[in-house]
């Protein structure tokens, strides 16, 4: 074999006249393989002497250590939020908020995190949580300076962004003026009337229920109740989930093919979804890379719900029908200027439908459940609520007009709604150009903050006792309501509230007077997605002796 010339000789080559023969084709294959055979015979010797290499590793090793601990401590100097307290990841990453969001509890974590550190702690590198009442007014005012809804939103846009998830002011409120004709006084009591027909539909099947003496979990009744509201409110035909005890629906795919889903885990997975790849703009994307069942699940329930609510508008667009609901009023917004939409505007009502879906249905089911448990775990609030509604109703399935001025009916809706708070995260907003002042602190520009609400809601400075489930507080005193976020705060509260209480007082009036309820467990297990959920809620129904 030939003698192999020195490295230098080849490394002189490959970088002047020899790398331009290289690179002008001379393809001859035995000369490249030659270099690369040169390279492996100087460098393996050196490498195996170690002497040189060693030094060098530690010497970069201890000159990479000390930059970054210069850099952090930089970046720490220059840090706005280095005195505030709060875990160390979550100083430095998102992860740990995203982290505590999967788990389904943050509220918790986040709670007691101000239970040890105070008023302020950093949630995030730029989230800083504020449990105060006097921040409320700061993080979720109106007017000039008013926070906006932040980043987090993005993750619940299908397509295009809808009432709820629009960060952007002109564009929300134009939103807000078009959907909240559809919650008029008016129209509320149009839907009243609805409302009382599935009421009696949903007690016709709970009585089989009762005959058949079997146990049941009430979550998903109250489930089909809400979506079956919500649905004809917002699409104009129920999904029919309490006629047909069951929450299938049919989807179609954008390709116009037909599926069967669970509409109640669609709304479930996709919510929980959003509420952790919100936490961070990347996450979204980077989500679809992991291979974990929990985002797979997320994504797929996020493309049925947007398939469950194609349909329902595509159906309504071609009947050609007009309806005095909140499809309805879209629809006819956006046929003011031509007759036929665009595939874009189609896209738009469409993300108004998930919306609704998902912000309406839910939400109240959930709370009308938690707010039974309560009542049933206590014996006193429960006799002196029968007694209250056997004195103001006389019939077996009463009509919205007779449940709706029933002040301690409504005191312990409002309990329950502090109590266990449907809505326990800190809402996540953002501080407007030219940075704010809450607290007593100045905060930058695009800080992300939020005032946990579940701490707030039980936060014995403001409730005395709020351990207590006493419903008479709401009747003693109306200087606490401001402190019940159960639906959000200013410009980007809750609309479908006033839907919502409607809904409650009917179903827990109907429920409570007619039947007899056993919980199968003094404890409610409960989760966290976006909103505060029951797991489930076991329970043997049975009527009234006197029914
Ligand atoms: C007990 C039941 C409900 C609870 C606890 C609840 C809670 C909330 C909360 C906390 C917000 C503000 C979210 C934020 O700022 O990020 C909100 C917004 C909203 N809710 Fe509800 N909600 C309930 C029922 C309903 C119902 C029945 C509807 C009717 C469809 C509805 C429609 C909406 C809409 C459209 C928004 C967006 C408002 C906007 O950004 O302008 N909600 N809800």
């Amino acid at each position: 074999m030939e003698p192999l010339p020195p490295i230098t000789r080849i490394f002189g080559a490959s970088f002047s006249p020899a790398q331009e023969s290289l690179g002008q084709g001379t393809s001859d294959f035995a000369d490249r393989w030659n270099i690369v055979r040169n390279i492996l015979h100087e460098v393996t010797p050196l490498r195996s002497r170690f002497g040189w290499s060693v030094r060098s590793t530690i010497g970069i090793g201890l000159l990479l250590l000390l930059s970054a601990i210069v850099l952090l401590q930089t970046v720490a100097r220059s840090d706005p939020f280095r005195d505030i307290p709060g875990p160390f990841l979550a100083r430095w990453t998102p992860l740990w908020l995203a982290y505590q969001a999967r788990r389904g509890r943050r509220y918790l974590v986040v709670d007691q995190l101000h239970k040890k550190h105070g008023r302020f702690v950093r949630i995030s590198p730029n989230h800083i949580s504020v449990a105060d009442k006097d921040a409320l007014s700061v993080v979720y005012g109106q007017g000039n300076g008013a926070f906006h809804k932040s980043q987090f939103y993005d993750a619940f846009v299908c397509d295009k962004p809808s009432i709820f998830s629009t960060r952007d002011r002109h564009d929300h409120a134009q939103k807000r003026r078009l959907v909240s004709q559809a919650f008029s006084y008016n129209s509320l009591q149009q839907c009243a009337n609805f409302m009382h027909t599935i009421v009696c539909t949903f007690v016709k099947q709970l009585d089989s229920i009762c005959d058949e003496g079997k146990d049941v979990d009430a979550l998903l009744w109250f489930n089909y109740l809400a979506f079956d509201v919500l649905s004809d409110l917002a699409f104009g035909e129920a999904i029919d989930m309490v006629a047909n005890a069951s929450d299938v629906v049919t989807v179609e795919g954008s390709d116009g093919s037909m599926t069967e889903q669970h509409a109640i885990s669609l709304v479930d997975e996709r919510e929980h979804l959003a509420a952790v790849v919100g936490i961070h703009p990347a996450f979204k994307s980077l989500s679809k890379f992991i291979p974990d069942p929990f985002f797979i699940r997320g994504r797929k329930s996020s493309d049925g719900l947007v398939d469950l609510a194609r349909r329902s508008v595509k159906k309504r667009l071609a009947s050609g029908t007009h309806r005095d609901d909140i499809l309805g009023k879209l629809i006819f917004a956006r046929t003011q200027e031509s007759t036929t939409l665009t595939s874009g505007q189609v896209d738009e009502l469409i993300a108004e439908a998930v919306t609704l879906l998902i912000a309406g249905s839910d939400t109240t089911s959930n709370s009308m459940t938690a707010i039974i448990h309560l009542i049933m775990t206590h014996p006193r609030v429960y006799s002196k609520l029968l007694a209250a509604l056997e004195d103001r109703i006389d019939s077996e399935t009463p009509e919205y007009g007779d449940v709706k001025d029933i002040p301690y009916l409504d005191a312990t809706i409002d309990e329950g709604l502090r109590y266990y708070a449907t809505t326990a995260i800190g809402l996540h907003r953002a501080v407007p150009e030219g940075g704010a002042i809450c607290c007593g602190r100045y905060f930058p520009e695009s800080t992300e903050m939020s005032v946990p609400a579940w701490t707030i809601q039980h936060d014995p400075a403001i409730w005395g006792d709020p351990e207590m489930f006493r419903p008479e507080r709401w009747l003693d005193s109306k200087d606490i309501r401001p402190y019940l976020l159960t639906f959000g705060k200013g410009p980007r509260a809750c609309l479908g509230r006033n839907l919502a209480y409607m809904e409650m007082r009917l179903v827990l009036a109907t429920v409570l007077l007619r039947y007899n309820i056993e919980l199968k467990s003094d404890i409610l297990e409960t989760t966290e997605g976006f909103m505060h959920k029951p797991l489930s809620m076991m329970v043997k129904f049975s009527r009234h002796p006197w029914t």
